[in-house]
């Protein structure tokens, strides 16, 4: 594995505030940690010419060696003669107080400072800086700052995947439709007398990303509009959140590397000389215990101080320069994580796995003192959603884990609600995830939700909760409307910035390197025969007998989009043909309230369900059982309320129902 880069974080001792930087010399398979020294950032190739001079030594990737993620790891530490040592003393890291040693947040730079120097250009030829016309900068400068403001505090992102090949081998249907920022999904269900019918739930997000969305327009939709404001004293989470399966990894995956392309971009014009720095870092969450992915999934410690921060004790953090470095050790972490598990897909979606980018500044511009954050990044591919819920599971120890993730998922959204409600008191100590993720929480913060869906029937109810948990994320909190209304500007902003960040920047700094990955070999996953749509006939249990699905067939013809569109179920019509306008009236209105109330009743029991699951979960010692007890009976008293509500009104219409058939027969009807 070559690299380019230097390791901090190793040896901070926030109490005392020591702070040592180590990195990779050419000598040294891996990293040197002798040296204190921190080479000038030209050193590390920032404009684009000169040798990168750290990166042709030859070392070993991580998947070279075996590596079992349970023992303690092998370290890779090298000695400097070149011969690999497994003591862990060249390799132990310090005490990494990322809240009170790291996270003391400059003073805030005037943003109209940061426009002041004089900018610079990097010829993607020469690799030599040169001057260039301000009015670009201060129109980037404005740009960015309108973008920054404009922000919303959280955005909810929902993106649909295709039909795999699998789902389109067991002729699963596409059951989602998507129209701009709206979402439905078609629910096949059983009436009491067997017949079928489908059930509408539609959603509005601040984005719906359909299956034709590349990632670089994920990219463009979530996670760019918020990397000019972490040069301004924020931290930002992106976290991707769905079931197994539904494309979070997919999603998540990329967005690292393209913002820190944008990341590097901003500090080598628009920043320049002012001496920010970019580090990373790369941590699992597995089992409630977490492990450094860049450190041989060494086991990490959480403490918190006597000013109730958190600090992660031993957390390697490189400082990097360049987009080839962080892409490395983006690919090592990945491969860590994965390697780590033993069945892939099972644990992998066990585990929470977070990359943090930090930008670091020091206070006086001296680089001997330790740099300070200035603002952060993380990016979180969480565990699938729905395994906390599967209790089928009897192996004691994936149940232990499955709470442990519903646990964290229930905090999160916990905390994402309370700090989008601005609430005094955020509950980040709900679980390791989100005291990990604590200083993502305070203070000025931006959050962006990417729920990812699989489009298939198989996956309904997956896709519901997952959609359910997004929109309470989302609607549950006070401020709704007014967040609306800034999201829309948002939007408009983005339709109106003339220099997007990514083109303005195109020429300003040029890394040759590429910021995705090789496509995925699942090309042939995502292409259902040509004839898929005319052939497939959705199917529903009845009796326990597959029956045809009662519908017609230009339904399922594949529509010029590639999408399935579907068509209004056709209203039931009343039994008794009436003319009378005012009964067909009350027709419907009977047919809506017990549509509603129908509806109340799914509402109330999947909250029942979901709830129930956590509570089984839950009951352990140390576990706030009865915080939970408290949250489900408020929940099921609103519901009854709305019930309550919905038989009110069912029984004044059967009163009027009554009422008009006595009137009808009168009239001879
Ligand atoms: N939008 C998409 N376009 C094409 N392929 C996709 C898309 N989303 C996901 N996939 C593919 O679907 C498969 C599952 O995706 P992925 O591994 O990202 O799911 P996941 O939600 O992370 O699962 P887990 O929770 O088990 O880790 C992968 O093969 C991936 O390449």
């Amino acid at each position: 594995m070559n690299r380019q880069g230097q390791r901090s974080g190793a040896t901070g001792v926030h109490h005392n505030r020591q702070h040592s930087e180590h990195y990779l010399d050419a000598s040294s398979k891996w990293f040197n940690s002798s040296s204190n020294h921190i080479p000038p950032l030209q050193d590390y190739n920032l404009y684009g010419g000169g040798g990168r001079m750290y990166r042709n030594s030859v070392q070993k990737s991580f998947s070279e060696y075996s590596m079992d993620p349970l023992t303690p790891p092998r370290s890779y530490a090298v000695k400097k003669n070149g011969d690999e040592d497994d003591s862990p003393r060249d390799f132990s890291p310090g005490l990494l107080d990322i809240h009170s040693f790291d996270t003391e947040l400059l003073p805030q730079i005037p943003s109209s400072n940061a426009y002041e120097s004089e900018p610079y250009i990097f010829g993607k030829q020469t690799g030599r800086a040169r001057p260039t016309d301000n009015n670009v900068y201060n129109s980037l400068a404005a740009a960015e700052n309108l973008k920054s403001s404009n922000v919303a505090k959280i955005k909810v992102v929902v993106r649909k995947r295709p039909l795999n090949k699998k789902e389109t081998a067991k002729h699963e249907e596409d059951i989602i439709d998507t129209v701009s920022n709206s979402l439905t999904v078609h629910e096949t269900k059983l009436k009491v007398d067997l017949t079928q019918y489908v059930e509408k739930h539609e959603f509005v997000f601040d984005a719906v990303l359909n299956e034709e969305v590349t990632n670089d327009e994920v990219y463009r939709e979530t996670v760019e509009p918020i990397v000019p404001i972490i040069f301004q004293r924020t931290k930002a989470t992106c976290f991707a959140y769905g079931q197994t399966g539904s494309g979070k990894t997919y999603t998540m995956k990329p967005l690292p590397l393209k913002a820190s392309r944008d990341i590097l971009r901003l500090m080598h014009h628009t920043y320049r000389s002012q001496g920010f720095q970019l580090f990373v870092s790369f941590f699992e969450i597995y089992g409630g215990k977490l492990f450094d992915l860049l450190n041989d999934r060494k086991k990490l410690c959480m403490r918190e101080d006597g000013k109730q921060q958190v600090c992660i004790v031993g957390l390697q953090e490189y400082q990097v320069s360049d987009v080839e470095t962080i892409k490395e050790l983006i690919e090592q972490g990945n491969a860590t994580r994965s390697t780590g598990t033993t069945g892939a897909n099972e644990e992998s979606s066990r585990s929470h796995a977070i990359l943090q980018l930090a930008i670091k500044r020091s206070v006086d511009g001296n680089v001997s003192k330790p740099p300070r954050v200035v603002g952060k990044l993380s990016f979180i591919d969480l565990a699938g959603s729905e395994r906390g819920a599967d209790t089928t599971d009897n192996d004691k120890q994936t149940r232990i884990e499955g709470a442990e993730i519903n646990k964290s998922l229930l905090a999160l959204k916990e905390c994402i609600r309370a700090l989008d409600n601005d609430q005094g008191h955020i509950p980040f100590r709900g679980s390791k995830l989100t005291e990990v993720l604590r200083d993502s929480f305070v203070g000025d913060s931006r959050t962006v939700m990417i729920s990812c869906i699989s489009p298939s029937s198989g996956s309904c109810e997956h896709t519901l909760n997952t959609l359910r948990y997004a929109d309470r994320v989302k609607s549950l909190s006070k401020g709704n409307n007014s967040k609306k209304d800034v999201l829309s500007s948002n939007f408009n902003l983005k339709d109106s910035i003339t220099i997007p960040l990514s083109s303005v920047n195109t020429y300003a700094y040029e890394d040759r390197t590429t910021d995705t990955w090789p496509e995925e070999k699942d090309g042939d996953e995502f292409s259902p025969p040509e004839d898929y749509y005319e052939q497939v006939k959705p199917s529903w249990k009845k009796n326990g007998k597959i029956e045809p699905y009662g519908v017609t067939d230009d339904k399922f013809k594949k529509p010029p989009n590639g999408q399935i569109k579907w068509k209004d179920i056709p209203k039931v019509e009343p039994k008794t043909v009436q003319s009378d306008d005012d009964l067909n009236a009350l027709l419907q209105e009977e047919e809506d309230l017990v549509n509603a109330h129908r509806k109340q009743v799914e509402e109330t029991m999947n909250i029942v369900r979901e709830e129930m699951n956590l509570l089984v979960e839950a009951d352990k010692p140390g576990n706030q059982l009865d915080d939970y007890i408290a949250k489900l009976n408020a929940i099921l008293s609103q519901k009854a309320a709305g019930i309550m509500q919905l038989q009110t009104r069912l029984t004044h219409f059967q009163k009027r129902l009554k009422e008009h058939s006595v009137l009808a027969s009168s009239a001879g009807y």
